[in-house]
């Protein structure tokens, strides 16, 4: 899915949280979203996703002008093409994990595709954590499977905020592992939010935010 933010802006108050940010994230990147707290990364992230509107400004994924749906649209169109991976797992605490995976299967206009959700279940590996509830998983294996609900409508583009903030390192490159398999094989954009400079480096791009605008850099030209 080709996303693109123009000129979007949002205050709180008096504080100004985006200002005039113009991005243009392209079909299948990787693209990492960093910068100092309070720069406006999450703001970003619920702009594109509707889930707020802006006071200035379009979003837009591929042809749908997400600011200008009802709030009803865009949650339907968030169901059916948007993964989203936050930091405090979004997981339903009094569920096991394969009840929290059908709740997600169950809104929107999704069809129900066994042979995929098998292959996404194994390919996360979260087979033997379906019948548990998530307070029994490690921080690492409640990850992988809210990266597997989040990939199980087959969505066209996965929004991450922190995914691995309070991860051991080892869960940690476990998880973008399997990030990056969500972009090389099944194609899907990916936006990243993270304070992370090493994982931002993992991926094909990095936008720096500032002051609600935006700085860019290629991966292989930054900072170093
Ligand atoms: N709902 C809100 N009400 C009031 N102010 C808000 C709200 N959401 C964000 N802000 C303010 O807007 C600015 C940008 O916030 P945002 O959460 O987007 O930053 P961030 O870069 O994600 O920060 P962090 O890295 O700390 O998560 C901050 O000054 C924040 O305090």
């Amino acid at each position: 899915m080709l996303v693109r933010t123009e000129n979007l802006t949002k205050s709180y108050g008096l504080t100004r949280a985006l200002d005039h940010c113009s991005l243009r994230f392209t079909d299948g990147q990787f693209t990492a979203v960093i910068g100092r707290s309070g720069s406006g990364k999450s703001t970003l992230l619920k702009m594109i996703a509707g889930l707020e509107k802006p006071d200035l400004g379009t979003v837009l994924l591929d042809h749908c002008n997400m600011t200008e749906l009802s709030e009803e649209k865009a949650a339907l169109f968030r169901a059916d093409h948007i993964g989203f991976v936050f930091q405090f797992f979004a997981l339903v605490s009094i569920c096991i994990i394969q009840e929290n995976l059908s709740l997600i299967q169950e809104t929107g206009t999704f069809l129900r595709d066994t042979d995929w959700e098998k292959e996404i279940i194994d390919r996360t590996g979260i087979r033997p954590f379906l019948d548990k509830f998530p307070h029994e998983l490690s921080g690492g294996q409640q990850q992988r499977a809210a990266i597997t609900a989040a990939l199980i409508r087959k969505p066209d583009l996965i929004l991450v905020d922190e995914p691995t903030g309070n991860l051991d390192r080892q869960s940690g490159i476990e998880i973008m592992r399997l990030l990056k398999l969500c972009q090389s094989e099944l194609g899907i954009t990916v936006i990243m939010v993270t304070h992370d400079l090493d994982l931002a480096k993992q991926t094909d791009r990095i936008v720096e935010l500032r002051d609600g605008k935006p700085w860019l850099y290629e991966t292989t030209d930054t900072m170093d």
